[in-house]
Parts: structure tokens; sequence; C-alpha cells
């Protein structure tokens, strides 16, 4: 763009901002940028994308910056480029939604380190800001400051947020504490088929929760009570565990949980408890035994973990692109069994020593992914609650198998919708065959070719679609790519660091 065009554009955007009375400031935090960032926006000092753009368009609701407003976003890919160099892990989207929620117990100040900059947080914070909460990105657009107001206003509730995210559910576990009649949305998310809440509403009605469900609406009726006997899940979930712990931490007294999972977001859960003053005793084992506190009240400034999955998506995009890639800050201790998988198929890999995560307690290591010959394992692939292989790491593997030697079978038994999703990469030339709902035979290795095609409706899919158009020659395109931005902050920027050309479109 020329100079010119940035300053007129620039002016448009001023004007739009003075006309919807907001400050620099305010656009800024809207946008998750710095004020600065928009004052040199603003003076026509910087290049600004057309996703940028569009970005503003929709956040000043202004029709005057609408160009390539609104419509999906879709990626054009060009693919058969070896990537090199490293990246880095960003905090993973599922503990960072669960403190989200986990910042309605306290009435003090909430800080989140680094919070990855993802739809599924953008979703959330509407919620919470439609309800009565402040917040606000800060230190440049990095941290986030949540500050909760004296009373909840849960009938301005931003429904339509609230729908697209499953994790809304977890907002049942504080809310119990802070009132005895209320209504929530039901949750939504990926479309990966039923996915129950009965757990949740078994384990807190424990606590004197009752929902009943009509119409798309939870209606909760509440009369606190002690669960006199230890909560004994009925399915190792993370978020129902999460809720659980939740409902626990305010609990004036001591809470056992059985069944828990001990899945890396529950583990950051657990941490940033114990910073609000809960003792939770058991952490990384299936037994929690939560010490509640009747009011929580306190400044807390908390950094949630690396995001695992995250970790394996990087390890993937090196693996199908057969490149040497350095993937920093990766939390170990949710990778171990995956990378033992790997190795066993033949995969080269380097890892540093360990070093602590900002909040001092997940191990991370970086690692060098090396271009190996990778054979298809003996036994199938098939996920387990921690410390198996991650339920969310399981579609990664399909593309992994589709360069490997050999017929790979992989088990999804959780979800019923996700398996079908892998057999898209038979569009780019994998082959991959559906002998069930949960079970996909995987037969490498393949020759990727590119191809234009819709984004399935499941973030983990998607991105594996996303990483064979990245390995195959020529130029493919991805449409309509939220899903993918609900997990990852800016995927295809990040990739292109590390020598992918990968370029964001709109309709106009
Ligand atoms: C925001 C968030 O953190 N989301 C994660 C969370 O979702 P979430 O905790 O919501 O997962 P679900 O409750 O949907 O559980 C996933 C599926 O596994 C089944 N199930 C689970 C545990 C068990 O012991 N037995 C069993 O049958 C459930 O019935 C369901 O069909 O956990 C899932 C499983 O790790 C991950 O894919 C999601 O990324
Ligand atoms: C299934 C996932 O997430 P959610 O629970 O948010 O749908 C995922 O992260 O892969």
């Amino acid at each position: 763009m020329s100079d010119d065009y940035l300053v007129r554009i620039g002016k448009l955007i001023r004007d739009a901002r003075q006309h919807r009375g907001w400050t620099q400031s305010q656009l800024a935090e809207a946008l998750g940028t710095s004020q600065s960032a928009v004052n040199r926006i603003e003076r026509g000092n910087q290049n600004i994308s057309l996703e940028m753009i569009a970005r503003i368009g929709e956040a000043l609701d202004s029709e005057i910056v609408s160009l390539g407003y609104a419509g999906p976003m879709h990626l054009r890919v060009v693919g058969g480029r070896r990537l090199s160099g490293s990246i880095d892990v960003k905090t993973s989207k599922n503990a960072c939604v669960a403190l989200l929620c986990a910042s309605l117990l306290n009435k003090g100040r909430t800080v989140l380190r680094r919070v990855a900059r993802i739809e599924e947080v953008f979703r959330i914070l509407e919620v919470l800001n439609s309800i009565g909460v402040r917040t606000r990105w800060i230190n440049d657009g990095v941290d986030l400051e949540i500050v909760p107001p004296a009373t909840l206003d849960l009938n301005a509730i931003d429904a339509e947020a609230a729908r697209r995210t499953r994790s809304i559910i977890m907002f049942l576990g504080p809310l119990l504490h802070r009132m005895n009649h209320f209504k929530l949305p039901y949750a939504g998310g990926c479309d990966l088929g039923t996915r129950t809440v009965e757990p949740h509403l078994i384990a807190l009605r424990r606590f004197g929760l009752d929902i009943t469900a009509t119409e798309g609406i939870y209606h909760a009726e509440v009369q606190r009570t002690s669960p006199d006997r230890p909560i004994v899940l009925t399915e190792r979930g993370d978020t129902v565990t999460e809720n659980a712990l939740l409902a626990a931490a305010r609990h004036d007294g001591v809470t056992v949980i059985r069944n828990a999972s001990s899945n890396y977001m529950v583990q950051d859960l657990c941490f940033f408890l114990e910073a609000l003053g809960v003792k939770v005793e058991g952490i990384g084992t299936t037994t929690l035994t939560v010490h509640g506190v009747h009011t929580i009240d306190v400044d807390v400034d908390y950094s949630p973990s690396e995001d695992p999955v995250e970790a394996m998506s990087l390890l993937a995009a090196a693996v199908v692109t057969e490149s040497e890639l350095t993937i920093r800050r990766v939390p170990i201790e949710f990778m171990e069994i995956e990378l033992a998988v790997l190795e066993e198929m033949g995969l080269h890999a380097d890892r540093s020593a360990e070093y602590a995560a900002d909040n001092g307690r997940t191990r991370l290591v970086d690692l060098t992914v090396r271009p190996s010959k990778l054979e298809a394992p003996i036994d199938k692939i098939h996920p387990m609650p921690f410390p198996g292989l991650n339920i969310d790491n399981v579609p990664f593997f399909a593309a992994i198998a589709a360069v490997a030697q050999g017929k790979t079978l992989i088990h999804d038994w959780v979800y019923d919708n996700r398996a079908i999703y892998l057999t898209d990469l038979n569009r780019l030339g994998g082959r991959l065959q559906l002998l069930d709902p949960h079970r996909v035979l995987v037969e490498g290795p393949t020759r990727w070719r590119a191809a234009e095609m819709m984004c399935p409706p499941a973030l983990r899919p998607a991105v594996v679609v996303l990483l064979a158009m990245m390995a195959a020659e020529g130029t493919s395109v991805l449409r309509n790519v939220y899903v993918i931005n609900r997990g990852y902050e800016d995927l295809a920027e990040r990739l292109n660091s590390v020598g992918a050309q990968i370029e964001t479109f709109r309709d106009i």
C-alpha cells in the first residue's frame, strides 16, 4: 500500500472511532493491541493488513472501514515448502478458558499473563463483559486484567457468544456461590457429535445446584449444601473436574474429588486456585482434596502454561513438511507418550534440558524435530485420559501416519464425529479409510496434492488439513477457518515466520 493510502485509511479509522466515542486505548483493547499501535495506524505510520482493517471494522461496527468486513476468513497455502528455525508454543486455550471462568470466584483483580489471543478466549470475554465483568488487555495487549463487579447481571448475558463455546459450562461452579437462581445458555463448541453435560450436573448437585434444561437454557436453582462424602466423577473428563474444583474452591470445607482428570488444564487451574488461597492436595493425581474458602478477595497474578496440543500441532507440521524445526516451550509431561510412540515410528528429535514455565510448576523443554523416515506403528493409536495419549492429539497422528510407510489404525473412541473429518485428507491425496465412526485406517506414505476445500467444523481436524496443505506442492485454499482461530493465535503468521507461505483473505 502507498503511504498516502495508509494515511487515508488511518483517517477513516480515526473518524469511525471518534464517531463511536471511543478513545484510542478502548479501540486498542478491543483489538488486543496497544494504544501506541492504534495511534500509528491512525496517523498512517503503520502498514495495515486487510485482515486488521476487517477486525477494526468489526470492532467499531463501522461501514466506513468495512473493506473486507465480516465475511469468513480463508487461508491460501502455497505448499511444498520446508520449515526451519524455531517457534514458541503459546499458552493453552483449555487452561485459559478455565482460568477466565475461575476469575469469577475472585472479588479482587485477576491478571493472567500471556493469554492466548484466540476466538475461544474472545467469546468468554464477551460473555464476561456482558454480565458486568471489566476486562482489559494490558502490557501491549499481552496480559489480561479481569475485575468483577459487586453483582453480576446475568440477564444481560451475551447468549450468542455463550452458545459458541462449550466452556460456558464452567460458569456453573463459580456462580453457584454467587446467586440462588440463574439462567445460562446451553454450551456449544466444536461439532464433534453429542457431548454430555450430565457428569457436570451430577457433580454439582452435591453442592446443592439443581438444573433443569428447557429451550436452550439451563435454569439453575441453588440450595447450598456440603458434599458429605467424596464426589466420585462418573467420567474422568477435564471440564467436569474443573467444574467440581470451581465449586469446591468456595465451599467452606474440605471436598474430595475422585476419578478426577489430572490433565494439563486441570493442573493449571489447581495452581491458580492455590494462588487464590485455596489449598489443593493431590495435583497430578486422580484424587483431589480441596480446602475451600468462603470468600476469595485477592489481587492475583498468574501465568497459564504452554499448550501441549499446540506443541503437538507444530511437531506434526515439521513432520509432514519433512522439516527440521525447533519447537520451544513444550510442556513435556503432557507430550511424553506422544513422543515415545513417535520415536518407535522412527522420529528423530532432540530435547533440551528441562526448565520451568512462568507458573513455576510446569516443566518445559525445547524440542528439535529432524526429518526422519517413519514407519507405521505396530499397535493402533488410541487416546486415554491423562496420563494417556492426549485425546486432542489423536488427529495429528492421522497426518503423521499418512507420511509413514505402512498402515496405521487410529481409534478415536472419544468423539462421535471427529474421526470422520480426518477423511478430508483424502481430498489432498491421503489414503484414509473410515472403518466405522471411530476408526480410521491410514495408509502411507502419501503424495499430497493441493486442493480447495471448506474447513471441517472441528478444530484439530481443521489444523490437520492445513498441515497437509502445507506439505502439498501447489496452492491450496482452506475456506472458513474460524474454527482454527478458536484455538490458535495467528497460526498462519507464526508458521510463515518459520518458512510457510500462508495468506489470510476474506471475501470482499
Ligand atoms: C475446554 C476444554 O478443556 N476442552 C477439552 C475437554 O473438553 P470436555 O471436558 O468438555 O470433554 P467432554 O466432556 O466432551 O469429554 C470428551 C468425551 O470423552 C468422553 N469421556 C471422557 C472421559 C472419560 O473418562 N470417559 C468418557 O467417555 C465424554 O463422554 C465425551 O464424549 O476435554 C476433552 C477431552 O480431553 C478435550 O478434547 C477438550 O479439548
Ligand atoms: C475439542 C476441543 O475443544 P473444545 O472442548 O473447546 O470443543 C479441542 O480443543 O480440540
